[in-house]
């Protein structure tokens, strides 16, 4: 049964001002503190000072706590009661809606603002996304993650049923006769826009190895077995890895080879019958490898690379590799002992696989490029709001010139990333995609570079906003925290950003004309 409130009198709360009997008010709720001195986490001293036993200490509970430190079942059971004649008002963003914060949603979603690229089914679709990341997803990760184990088994069957995994791979046949959350797009509606809000909506900048985890993987490992293998290897693999049944991850870096995957050293010998290929090798940083029941692998053979899909038997195994991030993301090594694949595995052409791993690096980095943006979106409005309730030399911190300069620059950063993104979307839609390759491999790198310097740079800014809570694990700076450990993979998986600045430049050389002159 629900506890009882109680109506309180701001007299009788001053009347419970010590050890023996302490109450104080937080935003109109009155709280009864005695029981929770001795395990109150920033000590007992400071609820017995004279400024708070007994008193409205709601500014000073705010300069010290997130306010989801009240919403936490173990602390709100704390209240006994509202001040009689008081209301409620600092009220936090309900499960599903939008932010009031300025900047923390794209123009598309803020009041007054219109976009040529989105339409209704954008905005009803991302709403439902919010709802379930918001109720279902984030819960799970703010416990995974810190336990560094993958996301729990019935959140991804809920991704699985609402048919979230197929969505994760962007619009195409695959999607046909599918219903998609719960109905409310249809398969035929499902565009690149709709693609980035899911991979926006189930990212959080203070879960990034939990993020990962929730089947980066497949993202990145899928599209290969899609457009590649046999018909016969597709019908069984697709079925299981989007139903949630079985887990897949791209297996290419090597502790000898990053980006530059011609210096591979994972060998696939074909057998004297030529039915299979025996692998030997090891592969290093391979996303959800240590969950993962298929491996998508690019593999040394007699006269190039050839990508082989290769099923977890008794000569795989997989170790964590320890990394800045959760363990959540089963970031593996991966250790291929003398496998047998039959060659129906092969995905793309014998020896020919340099052009299966190419095509799929433009999907891979547009959407982590998605995720960059939504997260520096958040930190922004992090930053946003302590700039405004944070008070220093008696005034908040957002009257000072030099912060919000700082607030300035971090807003301009991502706003420039979210319109560039969505013009590149917007060409996705549009652009057959064979062409993709030849026109947009190297603006995505681009952006890809961009996006993530960009990043990097709102990382730093915010720490310095948040000063030693910016680097505290728990707390106010939280989020800053883990965001700020969490934003060099972005700059660094799918490509680390003076390579991507690199191919982005030389794919620009090939349609410079020989005959021009300044
Ligand atoms: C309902 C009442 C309260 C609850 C449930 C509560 C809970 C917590 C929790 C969970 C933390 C750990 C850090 C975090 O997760 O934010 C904390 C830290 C702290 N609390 Fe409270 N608290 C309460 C009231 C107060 C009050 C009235 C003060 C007044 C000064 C206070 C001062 C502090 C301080 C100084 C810290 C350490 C902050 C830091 O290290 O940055 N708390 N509190």
């Amino acid at each position: 049964m629900a506890k009882q409130l109680r109506q309180v009198t701001i007299d009788e709360v001053a009347a419970h001002n010590n050890e023996a009997s302490l109450w104080i008010v937080v935003d109109s709720k009155v709280y009864d503190l005695t029981r929770f001195i001795d395990l109150h986490p920033g000590g007992k001293n400071v609820l017995l000072d004279g400024e708070v036993a007994g008193k409205d200490v709601t500014n000073l509970f705010f300069s010290l706590h997130r306010h989801e430190v009240l919403l936490k079942p173990a602390y709100a059971r704390l209240q006994i009661g509202t001040v009689i004649g008081q209301k409620e008002k600092i009220i936090p963003r309900g499960s599903g809606e939008l932010s009031r914060v300025p900047y923390a949603e794209p123009a598309w979603l803020s009041p007054g603002f219109s976009s040529p690229y989105y339409n209704d089914s954008h905005r009803r679709f991302l709403v439902a996304v919010r709802k379930f990341a918001d109720e279902v997803v984030f819960p799970d990760g703010n416990v995974q993650d810190g336990l560094g184990k993958p996301p729990s088994p019935a959140v991804l069957d809920k991704i699985a049923q609402l048919n979230m995994n197929a969505m994760r791979l962007g619009p195409g046949k695959h999607l046909e006769g599918l219903t998609l959350m719960n109905g409310i797009i249809k398969p035929e509606e499902f565009d690149c826009f709709h693609e980035m809000i899911l991979t926006q909506e189930l990212t959080n900048p203070a879960t990034r190895g939990y993020n990962d985890g929730l089947l980066g993987g497949m993202v990145i490992g899928l599209p290969a077995v899609m457009n590649y293998a046999t018909p016969q290897l597709k019908a069984k693999v697709l079925p299981e890895v989007l139903g949630g049944k079985k887990f897949i991850s791209l297996a290419i870096s090597e502790a000898f080879a990053g980006s530059d995957v011609a210096g591979l050293r994972t060998v696939a010998k074909k057998t004297p019958d030529g039915k299979h290929f025996i692998v030997t090798g090891t592969k290093k940083w391979i996303t959800n490898g240590n969950f993962s029941d298929y491996f998508v692998t690019p593999c040394r053979t007699e006269k190039g690379l050839t990508v082989l899909l290769i099923p977890r038997t008794p000569e795989v195994s997989t170790k964590i590799i320890k990394t800045a991030y959760s363990s959540s993301a089963g970031t593996a090594h991966v250790f291929f002992d003398g496998v047998k694949v039959p060659v129906e595995n092969i995905l793309g052409p014998e020896n020919g696989g340099l052009v299966v791993i190419l095509s799929n690096f433009n999907h891979e980095r547009w959407s982590m490029t998605c995720s960059t943006v939504k997260n520096e979106r958040a930190i922004v409005a992090e930053c946003f709001q302590w700039a405004a309730q944070r008070i220093i030399f008696g005034k908040p911190l957002l009257e000072q010139p030099v912060i919000r300069s700082k607030l300035a620059a971090m807003i301009a950063r991502v706003e420039t990333s979210q319109n560039w993104l969505e013009q590149i979307t917007f060409q996705m839609n549009n652009m057959p995609y064979k062409s993709q390759a030849k026109y947009l491999a190297g603006p995505i790198a681009l952006l890809k570079m961009h996006t993530t310097r960009s990043a990097q740079a709102t990382a730093t800014d915010a720490i310095q906003l948040f000063g030693g809570r910016g680097i505290t694990q728990s707390g106010l700076g939280r989020v800053i925290e883990a965001y700020h450990r969490g934003v060099t993979f972005d700059a660094t998986l799918g490509g680390a950003e003076d390579v991507l600045a690199d191919l982005g430049v030389r794919q620009a050389m090939k349609f410079l004309p020989k005959d021009i002159r300044l």
